[in-house]
């Protein structure tokens, strides 16, 4: 028996009719709501939605016409155009049940119904849903990526010259790379550079960020897994290694990977095939590998930490990409660049930098690199009134000197309190965004969006 969805909502006001539905459901889902009008359902599959929503169209208002509930399916799929809705009707409204479909009802069943024929309805509903889903997190996924992608890899250092070179000698070969550098110095940037300018840049890359994986998924997120091959294995599911299949695959923080799956990835590069969970034959794959770590070289040849065969099979090539505090002459060009985009963005005028705001925004260490940078410039771009810009636009946190762990002050202030927090963390982990987070008990994006607010 398949993992039960999580929540299934049931519309009738007829207690009998919920009741009964409620029984036929019950293994199906983990919780089943019930409401007795349609009233409060839109607001419900806001705050919760639920995998499935069984529907009756028939309130005592409005008879037996439909036209309310038909009215509230619209606004359901409104709010959630993947919604998986059930309706129940009279035997006799075969009509009213085809208006539904038009408006996006999954299915109906007919009143009175056979228990297995309803769980059978509901269940392919929320299956249909959960994949739709599944899809839409791809595309959106994508699309998030392919807008970064449109960023220019700027910078004229002789650092970055040396990193565009090797770009470009990289891109046409099919060897695969690895991109070192802290948290923010745009090795994505760069990994979308070298699949564009490679021969498998008509395909989309296919991204896996291995820091923000949940423990348990790493295996069947990278090679899949049949259906039933775990609990909650609801579905087949194709992996990311052979969803790049002809393209390239973009394996982010490889740091994280953990040390018992990283043989399972070496075989699968030498191999060319990957064996999804629970499955026991093979499928073949043909995927360039570019992966990305914001661990120092010291840490990546820990035999303990990462196996130095895999590592090998990685590295053909080796990007490094040095913080931005050790190219300094690539600031301006950056800070510009990035006040040009936000005043754009935001429809604000264009203001200049005069030179004394600029040499301290060189000469500032940039904990966060490109990242941070880019974050200061919009805040510099929404703060800034007058004709130009002024330090005190741009989030410059004073930092303690000599790399120490700040110890906590005296303040009871706990906006102040976690910003110490983040930055204790932070410089603990020399920087490390995943290490960190996990440190604080958050996610990259949490701890991110805290970094933000505290202009870190
Ligand atoms: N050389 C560059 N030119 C222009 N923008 C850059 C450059 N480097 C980084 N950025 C910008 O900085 C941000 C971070 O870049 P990116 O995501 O590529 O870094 P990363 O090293 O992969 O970070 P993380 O390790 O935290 O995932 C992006 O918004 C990117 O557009």
């Amino acid at each position: 028996m398949d993992e039960p969805f999580d929540l299934a909502v049931i519309v009738d006001d007829d207690p009998d009719i919920a009741l009964a539905a409620r029984l036929a459901l019950r293994t199906l889902f983990k919780e089943i709501a019930t409401l007795p009008s349609p009233q409060e359902l839109p607001a419900f599959v806001t705050a919760r939605s639920p995998d499935a929503i069984l529907l009756d169209l028939n309130f005592e208002r409005a008879a037996t016409d439909g036209s309310e509930g038909l009215d509230y399916l619209g606004r359901i799929m409104a709010v959630d155009p993947e919604a998986a809705v059930v309706i129940i009707t009279a035997h006799s409204a075969v009509s009213v049940a085809v208006e539904a479909l038009k408006r996006g009802a999954s299915d109906f069943v007919a009143k009175p119904w056979a228990n297995e024929r309803l769980a059978a309805t509901v269940r392919s509903a929320a299956a249909l849903r959960r994949s739709k889903l599944d899809t839409r997190l791809e595309r959106d996924r994508t699309s998030e990526l392919a807008h970064n992608g449109e960023t220019p890899l700027l910078g004229q250092s002789e650092a970055m010259q040396r990193v565009k070179m090797l770009i470009d000698r990289s891109a046409p070969t099919d060897a695969n790379v690895l991109i070192l550098g802290e948290n923010g110095t745009g090795k994505e940037i760069v990994a979308r550079e070298i699949h564009r300018k490679s021969r498998r840049g008509k395909l989309p890359m296919v991204s896996i960020d291995l820091g923000a994986t949940a423990e348990g998924l790493f295996e069947s997120e990278l090679f899949g897994h049949t259906k039933g091959a775990f609990t909650g294995a609801a579905g087949e599911r194709i992996g990311r290694i052979k969803a790049a299949d002809h393209s390239t695959l973009f394996l982010d923080e490889i740091g994280n990977l953990p040390l018992h799956l990283q043989p399972k990835l070496l075989t699968a590069l030498e191999q060319r095939e990957v064996v999804p969970v629970g499955a026991n034959r093979a499928v073949g794959i043909d995927v360039r590998v570019i992966a990305a770590t914001n661990l120092s070289e010291e840490r990546l040849s820990d035999e303990n930490r990462f196996r130095q065969d895999l590592l090998f099979r990685l590295n053909t090539i080796e990007i490094h990409l040095p913080p931005l505090r050790s190219r300094a002459e690539d600031i301006p060009q950056l800070i510009n660049h990035y006040l040009r985009l936000y005043e754009r963005k935001y429809d604000r005028p264009e203001r200049s930098l005069p030179g004394e705001v600029m040499d301290p925004l060189t000469k500032h260490d940039w904990p966060g690199n490109v990242r941070a940078l880019r974050h200061a410039a919009e805040r510099a771009v929404i703060m800034a009134d007058g004709g130009s810009y002024r330090l005190e636009d741009f989030p410059l946190p004073a930092r303690p000197q000599g790399g120490a762990i700040p110890s906590l002050s005296g303040s009871l202030n706990l906006d102040q309190l976690e910003r110490q927090m983040i930055e204790r963390a932070l410089r603990m982990h020399h920087f490390n965004i995943s290490l960190a987070a996990g440190e604080l008990g958050l996610s990259r994006g949490a701890l991110y969006r805290r970094m933000e607010k505290h202009g870190l």
